[in-house]
């Protein structure tokens, strides 16, 4: 399964110029991919367009499968955002059994997947504690965690440590890069550090998406 965007243009509505222009990039299983670009270059708009949220206004946006039907990119997608949408009175381990019970699983089940995802990410001693009481790279971590939870074969991480100390954010990188195997990993990022521990790096560049 890949994720392949073909020529796409976005232009947003009422928006005097295109954000991202005949761009066009493949996201390959089991592989991290860093998408580098200056601030209002498109990147996330990339991102969303991948994760099916935004519609290209030309050009197509889609997941191709070797046989049978392709799922919907939304489908096959989760997202590493920064940690704005944690529930900050819910338990760490809420918080990530959040997505395993979007996975069709029972409460125990997901509560036992949750504890699991926590232990990946190097947070199972904070799996009780509120959301508001864990620091920055704790939370971006049970952010991961949430959505490995998930189980979907795609993750897209906007800025996955953009808020974070060196130290703190290779923490954070870890937890990401060694608890997603098998997964695909598309980082948007503005840090060259970042960008040095994928496999490949993109760069937008003038709406149309090279290799860096
Ligand atoms: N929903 C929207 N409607 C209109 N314009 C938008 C919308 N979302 C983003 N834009 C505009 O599209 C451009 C690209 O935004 P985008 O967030 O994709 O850039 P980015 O490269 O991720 O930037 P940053 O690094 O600052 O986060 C910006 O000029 C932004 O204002």
């Amino acid at each position: 399964m890949r994720l392949v965007v073909d020529e796409v243009t976005v232009r947003y509505p009422r928006a005097d110029r295109h954000i991202l222009a005949d761009a066009s990039l493949t996201v390959e299983p089991d592989r991290t991919l860093a998408v580098l670009g200056p601030s209002g270059s498109g990147k996330s708009t990339l991102l969303s367009v991948l994760g099916g949220l935004v519609t290209p206004t030309r050009g197509t946006a889609r997941v191709a499968v070797a046989e049978g039907l392709a799922p919907a990119l939304r489908d096959v997608t989760a997202w590493v955002l920064q940690t704005v949408n944690v529930l900050p009175e819910r338990s760490a381990l809420d918080n990530v059994a959040v997505a395993a019970r979007t996975r069709g699983l029972g409460r125990e089940e997901s509560r036992a997947v949750a504890a699991d995802r926590l232990a990946d990410v190097g947070l199972a001693r904070r799996a009780g504690d509120a959301a508001r009481v864990l620091s920055g790279g704790e939370l971006q971590r049970v952010v991961i965690a949430r959505a490995l939870a998930s189980a979907r074969p795609f993750l897209l991480a906007d800025e996955p440590t953009g808020q974070l100390d060196r130290a703190t954010s290779e923490a954070v990188l870890d937890a990401l890069f060694t608890t997603s195997v098998g997964a695909g990993v598309v980082v948007v990022t503005h840090d060259l550090a970042v960008a040095a521990r994928c496999d490949s790096i993109v760069r937008i560049d003038d709406g149309r998406v090279v290799t860096a």
